[in-house]
């Protein structure tokens, strides 16, 4: 499937973008081990989260399929109530679901495979094997550290404490779900904070999570108690918006319910760093969640160096920022970040590609990209399966001369599937054709 995007416009009105994807995940997760029967609102229905729920049904949870307002019933069987998969569970383009599976398996009393499609099986899995053997597991991957993973049972995990080498909210997670499993206590120091919605969601569900400092830490054998959960809308989402409206003059567009955990808010501080005009209204919770309704203005972007400390609080929502950058005057440097080339594509080289193409210059490094603002041209962008590499330089159009293509755009499913049809209705001048 590819895009095609006619050059101007603008956004307006109002706009709630689909449910937040690493909340979704945790969602049918800890809704499938808990007791009870839990109810979920503001479900993602993208192919990641879908592939999640689908995986724990293979294991024998009853779970509903989502409605058009993202409610799902998940009858969970507690934390011992799983039962064997009799294939391979089919995890597609998500990361979440393959790192997070295997913690919270690699406690069962049955063997399991993990696979995914072309790019995850290419993605790092060594951070999630390594730890979790520490702890007892036995999982095998490739020889290079990829999927298919092969978890066998072991009579019993042991609890660890674990210095985490990068910031990853995914490593994190596994683990704390292995040590559900675990005897003893579990612990996580990270380097810098990412996102917390594992430990929020174990709160909500009535387990006990300890904090201290930048460790956080669970004891096995406890008891997940099934509750309602109402899932915000997804930030990394909104966040294509609050660049295209940025950049697009006389925008003025509200993004309604967006969740704005501190943990994920860096793409608000960074735009508003370079200028951006976003208002923060009506601030409220959803359960551990906060959530407030975000209008944004166009405004005159700068460039800006990219604090380090903000780089894992914004972690999906560089290729977006990229776009503004290449629309603000000056230079914004981005450091720190070599994790980007280890996502569903390499997004440094893969967004400095685009950019090029774009007639931007934007020049690569191991771990960042530097990208002098001007005028983006029409052209043709590959987003090599990509999702969020798709969605951002669909913004790009409110901005360039002529009409932009970008290829290879089906894994916007992944995590937004009705994005250019709201998109569209917000302003965007955006259609989709089989042909690339
Ligand atoms: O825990 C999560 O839900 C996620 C954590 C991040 O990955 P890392 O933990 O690998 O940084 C992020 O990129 C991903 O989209 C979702
Ligand atoms: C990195 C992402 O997801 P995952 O790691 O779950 O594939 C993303 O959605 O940008």
């Amino acid at each position: 499937m590819r895009f095609l995007l006619n050059p101007g416009g603008n956004l307006r009105g109002s706009v709630r973008v689909p449910g937040d994807k690493s909340i979704s995940h945790r969602a049918i997760m800890l809704g499938a081990l808990a007791d009870g029967v839990t109810g979920v609102t503001g479900f993602l229905s993208g192919a990641d989260s879908l592939a999640t729920l689908a995986a724990c049904r293979a294991m024998g949870v009853a779970i509903t399929d989502p409605d058009a307002a993202g409610r799902v019933t998940i009858h969970g069987g507690g934390l011992h109530g799983l039962t064997a998969p009799s294939a391979p569970l089919d995890l597609g383009n998500s990361g979440t679901s393959m790192r997070l599976l295997a913690g919270l398996l690699a406690g069962q009393p049955f063997a399991s495979t993990l696979i995914g499609d072309a790019s995850l099986m290419q993605r790092p899995m060594r951070r999630v094997t390594q730890p979790l053997g520490l702890m007892g597991a036995q999982i095998t991957a490739s020889a290079s550290g990829t999927a298919p993973l092969q978890i066998t049972p072991v009579d019993q995990l042991r609890g660890i404490e674990y210095a985490l080498p990068v910031a990853s909210a995914q490593v994190k997670s596994s683990i704390l779900l292995a040590g559900l499993f675990a005897d003893g206590a579990t612990w996580v120091t990270e380097p810098a904070p990412s996102r917390d919605h594992t430990e929020r969601m174990l709160t909500a569900f009535g387990y006990t999570v300890e904090r201290d400092g930048m460790r956080v830490g669970v004891r096995g054998g406890g008891r997940l108690v099934a509750t309602d959960v109402a899932i915000p809308a997804d930030l990394s989402s909104a966040a294509f918006f609050l660049v295209g409206a940025s950049i697009a003059p006389e925008s003025d567009l509200i993004l309604t319910d967006v969740g704005i955990n501190p943990t994920r808010r860096g793409i608000i501080t960074l735009l508003q760093m370079m200028g951006a005009d976003i208002e923060i209204v009506n601030p409220r919770t959803f359960g551990g969640e906060p959530v407030a309704d975000l209008r944004v203005r166009s405004a005159a972007l700068h460039g800006i160096e990219i604090p380090e400390e903000q780089v894992a609080l914004a972690i999906d929502e560089f290729p977006a920022l990229f776009i503004a950058a290449a629309c603000a005057e000056g230079e914004t440097v981005l450091r720190g970040a070599a994790e980007l080339r280890v996502k569903e594509s390499d997004r440094i080289q893969v967004m400095a590609d685009g950019l090029t193409a774009l007639g931007i210059a934007a020049d690569p490094a191991a771990d960042g990209l530097r990208i002098r603002g001007g005028q983006l041209r029409g052209g043709t962008v590959n987003s090599h399966g990509d999702h969020r590499v798709a969605m951002a330089f669909a913004m790009a159009a409110l901005r360039a001369s002529e009409p932009i293509t970008i290829l290879d755009c089906a894994n916007v499913a992944t995590s937004f599937p009705d994005f250019a049809p709201l998109a569209a209705a917000a302003g965007l001048r955006i259609s989709s054709d089989d042909n690339g």
